[in-house]
């Protein structure tokens, strides 16, 4: 597998306080990977490193074939290289309907001067329509988003990144306040997602982790602890004494 995103000795000080500490690890091109680990461990932060909203104090990360450096580009440029974040609360336009909302987030892949004379075609409506397939909503897409549930809400956001064709979805705790089809929902669209880009799930819930069935990384002050299936992690001596606090 060709490595897509290759993180190596970052470190990260706030006040003094280190972060992420020397992390490195790589994710390949088309692979899910869980991120774990105790509160404080640094997830939300190697997120922010990634997409360009915190710099590191050191470091390297390389994007890509080219192996281009991510640390010279700004938040709008990453996001351009392909980089989609999905924060834990969905943020879907609540007054539009799903196919509003998928239609809106295709338009915001093009460039803003062609979005002056876009008019949706018929190969975009193709497309929403395969989007709200990929998430389970197809039956829904004239539903006004504001009355969908929770976990529909979460799909749609999902659907929407996905409609920018990113080739790494970063994703924080997606099954946090879902029923158990809902979270069972969730699994089969990140599975599938990732089977053609990367996709990181950073999530605290090891039963959601344990039905993703893919590499495990576990994060301990800032830097990688573990490594490997959810089963290999959690035999680890290591991790079981921080997940207990000892
Ligand atoms: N902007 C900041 N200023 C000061 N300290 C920060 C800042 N951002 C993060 N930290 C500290 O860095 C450490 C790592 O935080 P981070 O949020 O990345 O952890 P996390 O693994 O995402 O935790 P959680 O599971 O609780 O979300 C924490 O001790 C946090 O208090």
């Amino acid at each position: 597998m060709s490595q897509l995103l290759e993180v190596s000795g970052v470190s990260v000080s706030f006040d003094g306080f280190r972060a992420i500490n020397n992390l490195s690890f790589a994710i390949g091109s088309a692979e899910l990977r869980a991120i774990i680990g105790p509160n404080g461990a640094g997830k939300t932060t190697f997120m922010d490193i990634v997409t360009g909203k915190t710099r590191p104090d050191a470091g390297h990360i390389l994007w890509g074939d080219k192996s281009l450096s991510l640390l010279g580009l700004n938040e709008a440029q990453i996001a351009r290289e392909g980089i989609g974040r999905k924060f834990q609360k969905p943020t879907v336009f609540e007054d539009q309907t799903v196919e509003e909302n998928l239609l809106m987030a295709l338009k915001a892949k093009r460039g803003a001067l062609s979005v002056l004379f876009w008019k949706p075609a018929s190969a975009d409506m193709e497309r929403v329509r395969a989007l709200a397939a990929e998430i389970g909503l197809e039956d829904a897409l004239g539903r006004i988003s504001g009355t969908l549930s929770h976990g529909q809400k979460q799909w749609l956001e999902i659907g929407m990144l996905l409609a920018q064709e990113p080739r790494l979805l970063l994703v924080d705790e997606p099954a946090a306040g879902m029923t158990p089809a809902e979270r069972e929902h969730t699994t089969a669209i990140l599975v599938e997602a990732a089977k053609t880009r990367a996709v990181v799930v950073v999530e605290h819930d090891m039963e959601f982790v344990r039905r993703l069935n893919c590499r495990v990384t576990v994060l301990h002050e800032g830097s990688v602890l573990a490594e490997g299936s959810l089963d290999h992690v959690t035999a680890n001596k290591e991790v079981i004494d921080v997940y207990l606090g000892r």
